[in-house]
């Protein structure tokens, strides 16, 4: 048993049983395995994190947090090596600061900092180094606006100012926006980048204020070569921090410096901010990030896979892109469910064991309607078989459910006409159209055929 593989079922099983109020992305995604340890007392796990009061919860002996971990730990160990283990955890903090910034001549100024305007930027506000280009797949639509970022990251501040990225959550605005932060830094280390979220702006801001720190805020947001803003749809009714938003955004602007947007949606339809952020927000570059289709889907898993040193087939990844049709975010966190799983198991990996799988996961799924089912469905109300829905028989008793399978083919699936008529033994596409307008106008008179046709529905929604 070692550290990761211990830790990766330990997760698996906290992700699931988790105690209500417990924030599962600090206190179980932020934790790094260090090492596995036995000791006197007992086996320890030694974990680190970025944060203090995490630590602290964690060693709390008694506290919710540490029995939460030796309940997992000892099913996850149960798992992996047949026999539950008393597993300890020590997580010891790791200050983030002190490992990933370059090492500062000391500073020579005897005065003590006395707001967050003076410190270094907050958490948040570090590139992730993962988010890069060559790590972002993009689809066909979403092309043009990787092609632009990528344009920004070699001359910014020249055309495309601000570039916009809109769009749901986790589609990949932030990757994105920091893939140009991280490219730029590539070609010039030092570039002033500074990456922040709309609530850390104004928290900031605030602190200047209060601080009487307004002319240290200004030096440090306006003198940059590229400003990342995440989430700008926060300064919505923020009459006072758009103000500074506004000045901040022509301050860079006019210095010919870039800057990089993200929102959920486009800035004229966020209600609360100012006409004139909105024209500012306009002059750019707008670009709406969608939702990927299956290929890149497969193609995004595909290089988890290999960043995570697993190799699996085609099928699988299909199978599993298939599955998730909510965001790339909830995609990669059923994909590393998925993947725990399989490295705690001894049997092959198949498309069928990973259907098994991916139906005791918990997650927002789709329910993707095939046509074969929508067959199995009809053809199980009317007591006929499939083989009589495909076939030629022109009795009545087969042809009123044959055409009413094919009406709610279309109705519910994106297959096309002739996509439908080859799945109903190879038949013409306007074979199809008869029967789906011979459905219509009889629903129309028929309220029992509409009643009939609701409950194959509910069947199968299901
Ligand atoms: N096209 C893509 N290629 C590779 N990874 C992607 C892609 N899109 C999203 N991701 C991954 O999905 C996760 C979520 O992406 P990200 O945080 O950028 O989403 P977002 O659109 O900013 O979401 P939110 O609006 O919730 O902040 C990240 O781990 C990111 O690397």
């Amino acid at each position: 048993m070692d550290h990761i593989q211990l830790w990766d079922a330990i997760k698996e099983e906290l992700r699931q049983k988790i105690a209500p109020g417990m924030t599962f992305e600090s206190y179980v995604e932020g934790l790094t395995p260090l090492s596995l340890v036995a000791s006197t007392n007992g086996t320890n796990l030694y974990l680190s994190t970025p944060h203090k009061n995490v630590a602290d919860d964690w060693n709390t002996p008694g506290g919710q947090y540490y029995s939460q971990f030796i309940a997992a730990a000892l099913q996850a160990s149960a798992t992996i090596s047949g026999t539950p283990t008393v597993i300890l955890p020590v997580v010891t903090y790791i200050d983030q600061k002190l490992t990933t910034t370059p090492i500062q001549p000391e500073s020579t100024s005897t005065q003590e900092p006395t707001s967050n305007v003076e410190k270094q930027m907050p958490e948040s506000s570090k590139l992730n180094p993962k988010f890069r280009f060559d790590t972002f797949i993009a689809s066909t639509p979403n092309r043009e606006a990787k092609s632009v970022a990528e344009a920004i990251a070699e001359h910014p501040g020249e055309e495309w100012n601000p570039l916009l990225l809109y769009g749901n959550p986790g589609l990949g605005k932030t990757h994105l926006m920091q893939a140009i932060g991280n490219e730029l830094l590539r070609r010039n280390p030092k570039a002033d980048v500074k990456f922040i979220t709309t609530d850390d702006f104004m928290n900031d801001w605030t602190d200047a204020l209060r601080f009487n720190k307004q002319n240290e805020f200004k030096d440090k947001y306006r003198n940059v070569d590229l400003l990342l803003v995440d989430d700008i749809q926060s300064l919505a009714g923020k009459e006072n921090v758009q103000e500074e938003f506004f000045n901040t955004f022509n301050a860079i602007t006019r210095a010919g410096n870039q800057i990089v947007l993200t929102a959920d949606k486009l800035p004229k339809d966020i209600k609360g901010i100012e006409d004139r952020l909105v024209s500012r927000f306009a002059m750019g570059y707008p670009a709406n990030l969608t939702q990927p289709d299956s290929e890149t889907k497969i193609a995004i898993l595909k290089n988890k896979a290999e960043e995570m040193n697993i190799e699996i087939s085609y099928d699988v990844l299909s199978e599993i892109a298939n599955a998730v049709d909510t965001n790339v975010r909830e995609l990669e966190g059923v994909f590393k469910r998925v993947v725990a799983r399989i490295r705690f198991s001894n049997d092959p990996v198949t498309v069928e064991s990973i259907r098994e799988i991916l139906a005791g996961l918990d997650f927002e799924r789709t329910n993707i309607i095939s046509i074969e089912m929508i067959q199995d469905a009809v053809a199980k109300y009317f007591n006929v078989t499939t083989t009589d829905l495909i076939g030629k028989s022109r009795v009545k008793e087969i042809v009123i459910p044959r055409q009413i399978a094919m009406y709610l083919s279309r109705e519910i699936t994106q297959e096309s006409l002739p996509a439908i008529g080859r799945a109903f033994g190879g038949k013409d596409h306007t074979t199809v159209m008869h029967s789906t307008s011979k459905i219509e106008e009889a629903v129309l008179e028929n309220k029992q055929l509409e009643a009939q046709m609701q409950e194959i529905r509910a069947t199968l929604q299901k």
